[in-house]
């Protein structure tokens, strides 16, 4: 369980006000909201790498022990292979990983002994993934899992997620593709102007989409094109 307590965070003007939330754990979230919304910001606070006003509680002793973190875009250094990361981000959380176990749960089919700087950008996502999978973490926060990964791969990682769930963990995500987490989530939560909504839980998934039903693009166009 994590709980979010008045938590405020301000770069060059505000971006997140006062977010009280709870995350359970056998739960999943998804978080959405307009590109600069902030959901990026709120994943990096809740995993410190932000500094930020307010606090957040948790039943673990260190929740961030346990908490496996997929950016939107990971930096691998330089002429390390995905083998070698796998087993750095192991190795950072003290488990012990043999090759052949890593070779045998290789479940993206990924070229591990290459250096994962040179992955393509689904690569990339995966090899990401799958290390934090390895690390057997409690609490995963997921910012847009399903981003440039081949359609089989995303039929994938929705049934991760969703076994993850059945066994107890907590898990975040975010996504601009509605239906990946219709698909996956308890509850959705939208952040807009530095504040979050009531959840919406999943009877009330279709308000969501109504909220955009009247979104006009005639003018848009028109502004551009004319
Ligand atoms: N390191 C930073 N320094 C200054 N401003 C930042 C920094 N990181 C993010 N921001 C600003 O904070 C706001 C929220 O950005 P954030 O990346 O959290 O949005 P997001 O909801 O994840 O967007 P997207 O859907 O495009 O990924 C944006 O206005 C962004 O420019």
């Amino acid at each position: 369980m994590l709980r979010i307590h008045q938590l405020s965070k301000t770069y060059h003007q505000p971006v997140l006000d006062n977010i009280n939330l709870q995350f359970d754990a056998g739960k999943v979230y998804g978080i959405i909201g307009k590109n600069g919304a902030g959901k990026t910001t709120l994943f990096k606070c809740i995993a410190g790498i932000e500094d930020f006003t307010g606090n957040i509680e948790s039943d673990k002793e260190n929740y961030k022990t346990v908490l496996g973190y997929l950016e939107t875009e990971t930096y691998f250094p330089k002429k390390l292979t995905g083998y070698e990361y796998i087993h750095l981000l192991c190795h950072a959380r003290d488990i012990k990983t043999e090759r052949k176990i890593i070779e045998a749960k290789n479940i993206f089919n990924l070229p591990l002994n290459e250096y994962a700087g040179n992955y393509s950008t689904g690569m990339k996502k995966k090899l990401a993934l799958v290390s934090v999978l390895f690390q057997n973490n409690d609490i995963f926060i997921l910012d847009e899992p399903f981003n440039g990964v081949d359609l089989e791969s995303n039929i994938l990682i929705i049934d991760i997620i969703k076994h993850l769930k059945a066994n107890h963990k907590t898990v975040i995500i975010s996504s601009h593709i509605l239906s990946t987490l219709t698909d996956t989530c308890d509850e959705i939560i939208l952040l807009e102007n530095g504040r979050v909504s009531t959840p919406f839980l999943k009877q009330d998934y279709h308000l969501i989409s109504e909220k955009f039903k009247d979104f006009e693009t005639g003018n848009i166009l028109k502004r551009f094109f004319e």
